[in-house]
This record gives structure tokens, sequence and C-alpha cells, in this order.
């Protein structure tokens, strides 16, 4: 287990207003926040850059009252525009390369590893963590290649010291699994802002994090 003093986060919501049911995104994500999450991503695909940005000031409003950092999916404008604590990429995005030379405030910056060849990539190697996406298949996101699956959260586990972050289908009965196999930090879309109770839901997981650790 990871106690890196510059990524001490557990339980991270990574946003998507539809899997909020209709509910007020902005009170969802409060009760995530009080129930124990303890980072963001916004991530809102189908948003206009205009509109991104718009909601990202919002959130970022919104968390500085609960002092939790806010990380922004994809986009580097908006990222630097909201003065984001960081910025999440996968492999069709913007480089962590080009991200480090254009961004020296880049607080967070997080990767996503598909396939274990690149972790040989300067991508994976200029990430401030590096995220198993997915661990388990997820109806959230389908354009996926592999499931890492416990075995290879170990695995990679085994090969590198940086923050770990598993996302893909996590919720509170595979939490402490994910987190006995090496697990730092448990990435969450559906299992909390599509719960009955949300800040119930993130409670239950971060939990079983706890108790795992
Ligand atoms: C924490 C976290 N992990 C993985 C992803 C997926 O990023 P990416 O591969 O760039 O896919 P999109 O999110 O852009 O669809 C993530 N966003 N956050
Ligand atoms: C953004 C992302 N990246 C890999 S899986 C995923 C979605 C995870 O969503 P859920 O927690 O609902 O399975
Ligand atoms: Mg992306």
């Amino acid at each position: 287990m990871n106690t890196n003093p510059d990524f001490p986060y557990r339980l991270y919501l990574v946003t998507d207003e539809k899997a909020c049911l209709g509910r007020d995104f902005f009170q969802v994500v409060e009760a995530a926040v009080k129930g124990g999450v303890d980072l963001v991503q916004i991530r809102e695909k189908e948003l206009s850059e205009a509109a991104f940005l718009e909601k990202t000031l919002r959130l970022r409003e919104l968390l500085d009252q609960y002092e939790v950092p806010l990380v922004v999916n994809d986009n580097l404008g908006v990222a630097q525009q909201s003065s984001a604590a960081g910025i999440h990429v996968g492999n069709n995005d913007t480089s962590p390369q080009q991200i480090r030379n254009a961004w020296a405030g880049c607080g967070i910056l997080g990767y996503s590893l598909e396939d274990e060849t690149q972790l040989q990539l300067p991508h994976a190697q200029l990430a401030d963590y590096i995220a198993l996406s997915p661990v388990f298949a997820t109806p959230t996101k389908t354009n996926t290649i592999i499931e890492w699956g416990l075995e290879g959260v170990s695995r990679i586990r085994s090969l590198i010291a940086k923050p770990l972050v598993a996302i893909g289908r996590v919720n509170a009965d595979n939490a402490a699994g994910l987190v006995q196999a090496g697990a730092d930090c448990l990435a969450v879309v559906s299992a909390i802002l599509s719960a009955p109770d949300p800040a119930k839901a993130a409670e239950d997981i971060r939990n079983q994090i706890e108790k795992a650790l």
C-alpha cells in the first residue's frame, strides 16, 4: 500500500451527469464528498467547450469549500482556465509530455494504462498516478481494450511504485479486494452517482477501503 504524501487520495469520484439519473448534479457530487470522496474528476464528454468550462468553474467553487481537489478530464485549456488541481489523460488525448511542457501549474497528472507495454512510455513515467483502465469491464465506458482484473492490479503493483488508481465497475463489494491487490485509490462513477443515496454509497466504499488498508 502506497502512502505517497503527494497523492494521499483514496476515493476518487469521476463525474457523468447522465449517471445522476436526473437528480441535481452538484447536489449529488456534494453528497458524495460528504460521504468520503476525497478527489473529483469532471468528465462530461457531451458538453461543448464553453459549457464544460462553466460547469468546471462551478464545481471547483463547490469543492473548494471542502478542500477537495478537482481534476479535469482530457481538456488542457479548461484545466488551466479553471486553475484545476490537475488533468487526466488517456492514450488518445493530449500527451503527458505536452501537458508538462504547457502547464507548469499541473499538480496532478493522471494517465490511463490500458496495456502493460504502455508502462515503458514516457506517458506513464511523467504521470503522477497510473489508472488501471478498466479493472473490470463497465457499461459506463465501453471503448476499452482489456480488463486488468485483480491479477493485473497485483502485477502492475509489483512493477511500479507510483500511486495506482483502479477504475471500472468499482463498488463496495469489490473495493477491499482491489485495495488488497495493490490499488491505492479507487475511482468510481455509477456506484456512487447512480446510487439511491450517494452519500451512503460513498461512505460504504470508503469504509471498505479503510478496512483493507
Ligand atoms: C481515473 C481515470 N481513469 C481512467 C480514465 C479514462 O481515461 P481515457 O482513457 O482518456 O478515457 P476517457 O475518460 O477520456 O473516456 C479516466 N477518465 N479517469
Ligand atoms: C472513465 C472510465 N475509465 C475507465 S472505466 C471508466 C468508467 C467507470 O465507470 P463505473 O464506475 O460506472 O464503472
Ligand atoms: Mg481521455
